[in-house]
């Protein structure tokens, strides 16, 4: 693709920080994220090299295993709705997990005004008792559940703000705080049925701030 065409995509996909934005410019993103990506993973290039002016690109690291096996104080992220929910799928084993954290997300959306939670996202510092101490990265891709949750393309629009918005969460904790690791799941993969690809490419065109943190490892099953 034309590097001038496709510097312009990408620069529209960062601009979607609200999801006036997002909803706005839905239609227009399931052809963008459609195509697979051909940028080349960027992880041979020096941390100095990816940054620049506007920022840096954000790395997608891939690693075949458990999202949970992870040393204590990881940030482990995954996908929300704004309805309160974890019941199902992956969002389930992380309220067994971690009930308490289940708490304050389901908190944070009883008391947030549902209309602006999409595309943004919610880390949620350890507070269980019993257990791994890790700190809980939310990212609200999807309004609601079931057959009333967002159409991909409008879950592939929130994604982009959501992450960007914790990883901004992220560099603000990482200077009081020390962080082992990021990990991901395949957000958006399983119940919210938008073919994991789409949402890497999302992802890995996603240009953060300088002091946000440049990579993310994104640990699947398959
Ligand atoms: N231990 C593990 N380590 C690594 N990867 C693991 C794993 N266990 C599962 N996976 C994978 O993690 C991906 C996500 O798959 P999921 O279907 O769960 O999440 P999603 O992001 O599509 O959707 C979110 C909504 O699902 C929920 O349920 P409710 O809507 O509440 O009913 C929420 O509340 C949200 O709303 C799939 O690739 C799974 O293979």
């Amino acid at each position: 693709m034309d590097s001038w065409l496709r510097s312009k995509r990408l620069r529209y996909f960062d601009g979607c920080t609200r999801q006036s934005d997002a909803s706005k410019h839905a239609s227009g993103v399931s052809e963008v994220v459609g195509e697979p990506s051909t940028k080349k993973p960027e992880t041979g290039k020096k941390e100095s090299e990816r940054k620049s002016e506007f920022g840096q690109s954000l790395v997608v690291e891939e690693k075949m295993g458990d999202i949970f096996d992870a040393p204590e104080y990881s940030v482990l992220i995954h996908a929300c709705n704004c309805e309160g929910f974890w019941g199902a799928g992956i969002a389930l084993a992380f309220k067994k997990r971690y009930p308490k954290a289940f708490a304050k997300y389901r908190e944070h959306c009883n008391t947030s005004d549902k209309a602006i939670l999409r595309g943004t996202a919610f880390l949620i510092p350890p507070c269980e008792v019993k257990g791994p101490k890790q700190f809980i990265g939310c990212v609200f891709t999807s309004g609601s559940i079931g057959r009333t949750k967002d159409s991909p393309t409008l879950i592939l629009a929130n994604t982009g703000p959501a992450t960007k918005k914790l990883l901004k969460q992220v560099a603000k904790l990482r200077k009081t705080r020390e962080i082992a690791e990021l990990r991901m799941c395949q957000i958006n993969s399983g119940l919210f049925n938008v073919p994991w690809k789409l949402t890497h490419a999302v992802i890995e065109n996603l240009r953060v701030e300088d002091d946000c943190p440049s990579t993310i490892t994104v640990f699947g099953l398959r």
